[in-house]
């Protein structure tokens, strides 16, 4: 048998989830999920962003989410970075949230918007200095050959930081996800897993329950 079947999934006590007494809406189901993470796990707000590539093939990576509302999931990150290229080009997006200490997975379909250079500049001035440094670096995801072109390049970075701390990079995007579907999973020991899908119709949502 692979070794791999026996790392267990979830905790004895799992939270329960009444869908009955669900929000209106899945941005404040979101939120109270995430809170409740929080209080059990490490970095309960980064998720996973899929995006689709020049050839139409899925990509994925974790992000950190910025805030979430009412008008939707906010992430940021650069323009100039793969993933900012292919949300120019197609900005439909998956998030997917997965809570293991809570069973819970969240799962949003949408459309990613970037927001106005006011407050994507106000992003990345909110950010640490470490977190800008690796910003102003640049180059995310290129193909690195010489570890010593990265050490003064981030040199470079530590010194733009001190001498103007509010540089922007160029390319630095909020993006706002629009959600179209949301669908809350929370996973029980009996595999009877309770799921539940807003859809979003006119200017509210309507709910249906999946089966597991
Ligand atoms: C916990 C965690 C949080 C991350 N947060 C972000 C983020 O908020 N924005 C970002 O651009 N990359 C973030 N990253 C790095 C991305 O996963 C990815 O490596 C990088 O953005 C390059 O992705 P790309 O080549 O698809 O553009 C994070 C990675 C981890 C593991």
């Amino acid at each position: 048998m692979s070794p791999l079947r026996g790392w267990p999934s979830f905790p004895d006590e799992l939270p329960d989830f009444d869908p009955a007494g669900a929000p209106e809406r899945p941005d404040a189901l979101f939120l109270a999920w995430l809170a409740d993470a929080g209080e059990h796990a490490l970095a309960p707000h980064a998720t996973i962003l899929s995006t689709v590539d020049f050839d139409g093939v899925p990509d994925a990576r974790v992000v950190i989410l910025k805030e979430v509302d009412a008008a939707g999931w906010q992430v940021a990150t650069s323009a100039l970075s793969p993933k900012g290229r292919q949300l120019a080009a197609n900005p439909r997006v998956a998030l997917t949230s997965f809570w293991p200490q809570r069973a819970r997975q969240v799962r949003i379909r949408g459309t990613a918007t970037p927001a106005t250079d006011e407050i994507s500049a106000a992003d990345f001035r909110e950010r640490s200095p470490a977190s800008r440094v690796e910003s102003l670096t640049g180059n995310q995801s290129e193909v690195l050959t010489d570890a010593a072109e990265l050490a003064r390049a981030v040199r470079a970075a530590e010194h733009r930081v001190a001498a103007e701390p509010d540089a922007v990079p160029a390319g630095w995007t909020r993006y706002l996800i629009t959600a179209d579907t949301v669908e809350f999973w929370q996973g029980r020991h009996d595999r009877q897993h309770i799921r539940l899908r807003y859809t979003r119709q006119g200017t509210g949502w309507h709910t249906e329950r999946l089966w597991p």
